[in-house]
């Protein structure tokens, strides 16, 4: 090996260098990436093991492709870390996704080089397919590629896309990054398609083939590109008979190494020689080069900070989180409720239901990302007579609001949703936030609406909805739930009703899940200032506890709402309908998230920016008295 050019990650030297360097440049230039992203990730926390298996495919990707003339679209954007460092944002890691920093996911407003913004899973190869339309029609000439993994792949969006592809004969490449894992073991029937392509025998002669047909072809340059024009014919070989892509109208090649550039480059080359639309099938690792991750990748698929010699997290919460206890309660439940089953798309993990799954296998339903199916599949289960528990993320909801309404709803089937990771999420930033479903769901008829304060609530919460014949959902947090047993004297009363926490005279505050604790605190120094001011904690979101709220209105001189959602459509917005058609008149103040895609960051960063947290509630009460 010769003298080798000292790269800096930390600079914006890229993508350029790669098409100079030697492979065993390129090779070294992997360990680096690798030392980096651990280095960086293990401070700042995210998603690791996603982006330690895509280094060589990001490596090989820029060195035949010319971002950001050609264009990249990551699906969900979680391992586009190696993109950033390779398209000169390496400078930007110690801010990964803080406050004001670098997104975790590809934003157009961040770079040339992210073409599309992504977060939900799934999308790619539609974006894709529009961005070749559009180039088509323009009569321009530049590649087109999605990069999707095999979770991402199970999302039914991803066939829609795919059938539409396969149909308009556009040229683009898809490019399924296969790592046998979603966020844990992927599942289903195309995974199973996937793994059956990869033992094809059939196929291992053809890509020996291949690599027959290219011995001696450059990996660079122009001779490259004449020497793959002559391989076309070698194309027509790479197709398997019966693949599902094949049969959708699209040229299937693979599967390949994920791990060897050379490889990578050529069948790259190759696929982009190909007119129409073409599946590139990459085997990798996920968490490939950290033993700890390889060892776990789900445990660093999204990651906390961390000691990058142990892998341990550098803190850990004391209590017990929302998803716990919703998981533990949940195997309450099933013990004393038969017909109660549990359905996750792709997230039994983060949603508390992992020892629920090894409890009752048999009871609980992965669907893989698929939320939209998940809530179908709930109403068909629940009309058959089961009791569904749909535990999926806020923001992933959003999937699935036609499913929810129509298939849901408007039967009025008796499926209870436990909504995670409900309000501000904080470092995952704009596609994740979960402020938008108290809007989205109160709409909804038939729909019941509840928000807990506390851990206690939301298992009551899960026993109420139990009781129920229609449908209820639930909206939590992420993170620890807090504990207002001595605050109320250990008296929750009835759970679908609001509770007085205590009476102000000067002004109530009408909080709602979350916020009740931030508002309590508030309220506390408040009071202590002098300042008396009154809590009630709301609970019922829809239906509306009408007669608590205009009982309490007509007592007051000022009302306040205070929830962790978006102000158009929430709680605040209910509220102050109510006492308009009431013509209950007092001064209200509303404070929400306003309807903005609210930035990553710290989330108390991001509460305190938005005068959401206690220093926020106290300064706007007082506004609000003093006027
Ligand atoms: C609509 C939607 N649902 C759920 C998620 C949460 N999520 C993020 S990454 C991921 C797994 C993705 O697996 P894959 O596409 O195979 O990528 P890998 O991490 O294995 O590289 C999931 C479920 C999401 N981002 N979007
Ligand atoms: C990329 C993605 O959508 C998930 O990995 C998400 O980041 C998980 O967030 P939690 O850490 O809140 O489970
Ligand atoms: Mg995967």
């Amino acid at each position: 090996m010769g003298e080798r050019r000292k790269i800096t990650l930390s600079t914006g030297d890229f993508p350029e260098d790669l098409k100079h360097m030697s492979n065993d440049e390129l090779d070294l230039l992997t360990y680096e990436i690798r030392d980096f992203l651990i280095e960086h990730v293990s401070k700042t926390g995210g998603h690791l093991a996603s982006n330690l298996g895509v280094v060589e495919l990001t490596i090989a990707l820029h060195t035949v492709f010319d971002s950001p003339r050609d264009k990249i679209i990551w699906d969900v954007g979680h391992q586009s870390y190696v993109h950033k460092i390779l398209t000169g944002r390496g400078d930007k890691f110690s801010s990964l996704r803080q406050y004001g920093g670098m997104s975790g996911f590809p934003k157009r407003e961040e770079s040339p080089h992210d073409c599309f913004d992504t977060g939900h899973s799934s999308n790619s190869i539609s974006a894709a397919a529009g961005i070749a339309a559009a180039r088509d029609f323009q009569g321009e000439n530049f590649d087109v590629v999605a990069v999707i993994g095999d979770g991402a792949l199970t999302g039914g969006l991803a066939f829609e896309a795919l059938n539409n592809a396969g149909a308009s004969k556009s040229k683009m490449i898809i490019i399924i990054n296969d790592n046998g894992m979603s966020i844990s073991q992927n599942i289903g029937g195309l995974s199973q398609h996937l793994s059956n392509l990869r033992m094809s025998s059939t196929y291992l002669d053809i890509k020996k083939q291949i690599k027959k047909a290219l011995k001696g072809i450059p990996r660079v340059g122009e001779s490259l590109y004449a020497g793959v024009e002559h391989l076309r014919d070698s194309i027509k070989y790479a197709v398997v008979e019966g693949a599902l892509f094949e049969e959708l109208g699209l040229k299937y090649m693979g599967p390949f190494d994920g791990h060897n550039i050379e490889d990578l480059t050529t069948a790259l080359m190759l696929a982009r020689n190909v007119e129409g639309p073409v599946v590139l099938h990459v085997l990798t690792k996920k968490g490939k080069g950290y033993k700890n991750s390889e060892n776990s990748p789900d445990k660093f698929h999204g990651v906390a900070p961390f000691n990058p010699t142990t892998g341990l997290p550098l803190s850990t919460e004391d209590g017990f989180s929302y998803s716990q206890i919703f998981g533990n309660k949940l195997i309450q439940l099933a013990a004393r409720e038969e017909r109660l089953v549990a359905i996750s798309a792709a997230m039994i993990h983060g949603t508390g239901l992992s020892k629920f799954a090894a409890r009752y296998p048999q009871r609980m339903f992965d669907v893989g990302i698929a939320e939209g199916h998940a809530v179908s599949f709930a109403a068909g289960i629940a009309a058959g007579g089961y009791r569904p528990v749909v535990a999926i993320y806020s923001t992933f909801l959003q999937r699935a609001y036609d499913q929810m309404m129509i298939d849901v709803c408007m039967q009025n089937l008796p499926v209870i949703f436990a909504i995670d990771r409900a309000g501000n999420v904080g470092a995952d930033g704009e596609t994740h936030h979960g402020v938008f479903d108290l809007s989205y769901l109160s709409h909804m008829p038939n729909m019941k609406v509840l928000a807990p304060a506390d851990g206690t609530e939301l298992a009551l919460m899960l026993d109420y909805a139990l009781t129920l014949n229609g449908p209820c959902a639930i909206r939590y947090p992420r993170g620890e739930a807090p504990d207002l047993t001595t605050v109320y004297q250990e008296d929750y009363g009835p759970i679908n009703r609001s509770k007085v926490i205590f009476f102000g005279e000067e002004l109530m505050i009408l909080a709602v899940g979350k916020m009740v604790s931030v508002a309590y605190e508030a309220c506390v120094r408040l009071r202590q200032q002098g300042v008396s001011v009154g809590l009630v904690n709301v609970r019922s979101i829809c239906p509306l506890d009408e007669e608590a709220i205009l009982q309490i209105a007509k007592q007051a001189k000022r009302l306040m709402t205070v929830e962790d959602n978006v102000l158009q459509g929430g709680f605040g917005q209910q509220a102050a309908g109510l006492l308009s058609r009431e013509e209950v008149l007092l001064p209200c103040r509303h404070v929400a998230w306003p309807n903005v895609f609210v930035e990553h960051g710290d989330d108390r960063e991001l509460f305190g920016k938005y005068k959401l947290d206690v220093d926020g509630i106290c300064e706007r009460v007082r506004d609000f008295i003093e006027r």
